[in-house]
């Protein structure tokens, strides 16, 4: 197994899920590495159909047949300084880094929360699942894990059940529901989506703080390239199940090396750019075309159906390629850019 350098808490390198259908194969993960340093935060990024949510269960084994890991490292750091491949972990294995080591967060917090027991029984038991605490102790746990997401009157909301809170206290509740064991890596799959635009900005904020505050890792699974730099220190921008720009969020919106990077950019909604002079709501620039299936790639560049910069070249399939120190593009053309 690779060594992992100390600051480093997950290194995915070289992955590659497939879903095997019949003799038809779905590379939705086709080749992708990044590392996820202590205390910090990493996007992934790209439309929907690109490969990311099928990254993270990867890292959480949590793929159903017929998908499957078929290649690549997913090394993990635990609390104990110990170096696990996760990709070649048993399930029991996986069962003690799930939850106490690595949590997730969802778009929609009733994938985690279970709507007949009240927010307080369900933090309780995942305390004392993974600490010998009596009942007690571990509901004064529970409450300070609502102070903590600032969820107010905590002793009170404790007793309450997740449809009698909102939908912004239901996120927040399923975070403390998330941190309540404590994990160093936080994965956060579309976590503010479903969230207008005030609240999403308050979760983001409680996230930033919370790592701060915990010294957590975060990876920040989103579609919305607008949310990355407020939260990213590093941006992976998926495209087809592979990696086509690869460098820190600052460097990306500074200058991207990749069309499609910039097409995403030009997607984020901008409340002075995007409204009319009566106040209506503008069209914003989406990217013409969809993502192509992972089971019908074009030849050659992926993206290229889509370009407005394709050229003849394009046509091969172009690498990784270094277009500046630590930043990457899997681009013919990222010079001209
Ligand atoms: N259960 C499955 N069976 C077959 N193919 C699948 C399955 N799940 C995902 N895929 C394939 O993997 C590709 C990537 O899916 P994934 O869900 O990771 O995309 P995504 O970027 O997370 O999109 P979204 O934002 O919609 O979740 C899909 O286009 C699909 O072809």
């Amino acid at each position: 197994m690779s060594e992992l350098p100390a600051d480093i808490v997950l290194r995915v390198d070289r992955l590659r899920t497939h879903f095997e259908l019949g003799s038809r194969v779905a590379k939705s993960v086709d080749d992708v590495s990044f590392d996820v340093r202590r205390g910090e935060t990493v996007a992934v990024v790209g439309e929907s159909g690109s490969g990311k949510s099928v990254t993270s269960l990867s890292i959480m084994r949590l793929l159903a047949p017929p998908g499957r890991i078929v290649e690549g490292e997913i090394l993990y750091r635990t609390s104990d300084g110990r170096i696990l491949d996760i990709a070649t972990l048993s399930q029991k294995d996986m069962r003690r880094i799930r939850g106490r080591e690595i949590a997730m967060i969802f778009q929609e917090p009733m994938t985690s929360l279970n709507p007949l027991y009240t927010v307080g029984d369900q933090i309780i038991e995942m305390i004392r699942l993974h600490e010998p605490l009596s009942k007690l102790e571990a509901r004064k746990r529970a409450r300070q894990m609502l102070e903590l997401v600032e969820i107010p009157a905590a002793e009170r909301r404790l007793d309450e059940y997740p449809h009698q809170m909102s939908g912004g206290m239901r996120q927040r509740a399923m975070i403390a529901l998330a941190l309540s064991c404590n994990p160093k890596l936080l994965i956060a799959d579309e976590p503010t989506t479903a969230l207008d635009v005030t609240i999403q900005a308050q979760i983001l904020d409680l996230l930033r703080r919370l790592q701060a505050e915990i010294g957590m890792s975060i990876l920040f699974i989103t579609h919305n390239l607008g949310v990355v730099a407020d939260i990213a220190h590093d941006v992976v921008v998926m495209y087809a199940g592979r990696v086509v720009e690869q460098t820190s969020s600052e460097r990306l919106f500074e200058h991207q090396k990749h069309p499609y990077s910039r097409g995403l950019l030009a997607c984020i909604p901008d409340a002075s750019r995007d409204r009319g002079p009566s106040g209506e709501r503008l069209r914003l620039n989406p990217i013409p075309g969809n993502v192509p299936s992972v089971m019908a790639l074009p030849k050659g560049c992926s993206f290229a159906p889509r370009c407005p910069l394709r050229i003849a070249r394009c046509e091969e399939d172009p690498p990784l390629l270094v277009a500046e120190p630590h930043h990457l593009s899997r681009c013919w053309r990222h010079d001209d850019l």
